[in-house]
């Protein structure tokens, strides 16, 4: 198991280039399944979640290669509906098969997903929205099975809460399944926007991903595409608050600010400066910042994805900041690690209380989760001395290259 060892205290600068986005790129490769023509994605992150997505998508039946950021995906001639429990563990995002098979096969049988500790993380939502559709779901032994039942049709579908991967789940196999349906309550993130596009290019009729609406016309078949997935939000999310917490001046390229909304407003809040720029963006940091408060919320609110990440950067601001993590119920396990290199936090249910410091300790520490550990290698940059972090496998499953390209910001860090 590798570790991350991270000296603190150089400010960060230079430039760093973001990669594609592993939130859309994974139900785009899911996506694939439908297709009946080569689809040649191109944008897409070297990281482990994108390798067993390939192994799920393979093990299907599908050819998949992998050239630099391009993976060609071919689908024409996968004959197996089933994923099984030895891959669909691996990873939360493994469930997105589902809507994909449903859709081309008219029947699937999943494994129940795996994924990070952060959560339950039921399929209640994805499986009542399938039935609604017309598909027989039933959950026995650890599988989630589905199949057509006379005359599905496409209907509309209000989902209790906007969740990510049953809107994604949904649209694939409403994509496939004849008559018109309708998601109401639909999660707007950029990922759906995305995903929609891409089906579209492959000759799906959908309308109004990133709004609160869904609209997707069934059609009989899908072709080939050419497809450039977007730039990772919650990385260049990540490597602003590095630049803010080591108080550096970083120039990020490949970014779509609109995606960044929620998080510039609130470095704007603390006293960072964000400057747009029509490459990218720059960020520069100070010693006078204010401590504010963050409410997890679906998108556009503040993300979840960078909750950890900002914790850290409240624990070096002094005055007192708060936390409200209102989307998944277990997402504080990097709290008992930020506490043992001196950070000053209290946790009251889902509220966290941080009383920020002037200077940070390092300490042998654990990612627990992927943002976790992000959040760890943040306050590594802050503290004195040497932060030592193990499991650095969940960082490197969205994190690509991390150690690299804080090697050229100038950061001194090693894998061990
Ligand atoms: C691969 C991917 O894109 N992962 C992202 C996706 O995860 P994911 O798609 O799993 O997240 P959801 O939006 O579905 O989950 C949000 C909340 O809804 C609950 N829920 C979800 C489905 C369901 O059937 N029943 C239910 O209760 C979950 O337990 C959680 O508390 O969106 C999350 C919320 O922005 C992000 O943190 C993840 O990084
Ligand atoms: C929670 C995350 O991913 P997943 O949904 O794949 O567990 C994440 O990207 O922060």
């Amino acid at each position: 198991m590798n570790s991350l060892r991270l000296r603190g205290g150089r400010r960060l600068k230079g430039q760093v280039e973001i990669s594609g986005s592993k939130n859309a790129t994974l139900p785009i490769m899911a996506a694939s399944l439908m297709s009946m023509g080569e689809v040649v994605l191109s944008g897409v992150p070297d990281l482990e979640d994108i390798n067993v997505m390939s192994m799920a998508l393979e093990i299907l039946g599908a050819k998949v290669k992998r050239e630099a950021d391009v993976l060609v995906i071919d689908a024409r001639t996968i004959n197996n509906y089933e994923l099984p429990e030895s891959i669909s563990r691996k990873m939360r995002a493994s469930n997105l098969v589902m809507g994909a098979l449903l859709g081309r096969f008219k029947r699937a049988r999943v494994a129940y997903p795996g994924g990070c500790a952060i959560g339950v993380r039921p399929m209640d939502l994805h499986l009542k929205g399938l039935r609604n559709l017309g598909y027989e779901l039933t959950e026995e032994y650890g599988f989630m099975e589905g199949k057509a039942q006379q005359g599905i049709m496409g209907k509309e579908i209000l989902l209790d809460f906007p969740s990510v991967g049953a809107t994604e789940n949904i649209i694939m196999a409403a994509t496939l399944t004849p008559g018109i349906t309708t998601i109401r309550n639909a999660a707007r993130e950029p990922e759906i926007y995305d995903l929609q596009n891409f089906l579209n290019g492959m000759g799906a009729r959908i309308t109004g991903a990133g709004l609160d609406t869904v609209q997707i016309e069934g059609v009989k078949k899908l072709g080939g595409v050419e497809y450039r997935v977007i730039p990772d939000r919650i990385e260049a999310g990540t490597f602003m608050v590095a630049a803010a917490i080591s108080r550096g001046d970083v120039f990020l390229g490949n970014v779509v600010l609109e995606h960044l909304q929620p998080l510039i407003a609130k470095l704007r809040e603390i006293g960072v400066e964000v400057i747009p720029k029509s490459t990218g963006v720059r960020v520069i940091g100070n010693h006078k910042y204010r401590p504010t408060d963050i409410k997890t919320m679906p998108y556009p609110g503040f993300p979840t994805d960078m909750q950890p990440q900002m914790m850290a950067l409240f624990a070096s601001i002094p005055g007192t900041s708060i936390i409200v993590e209102t989307i998944f119920e277990n997402r504080y396990m990097h709290v008992q690690e930020l506490r043992r290199m001196g950070a000053d936090i209290k946790l009251e249910g889902r509220i966290a209380i941080v009383k920020g410091k002037t200077a940070l300790e390092g300490a042998t520490v654990e990612a627990t989760d992927l943002r976790a550990g992000a959040a760890l290698i943040l306050a590594a940059l802050f503290a004195h001395e040497e932060t030592i972090i193990s499991k650095v496998e969940h960082i490197d499953r969205g994190y690509e290259k991390i150690h690299e390209k804080l090697e050229r910001l100038g950061v001194d860090i090693r894998r061990v």
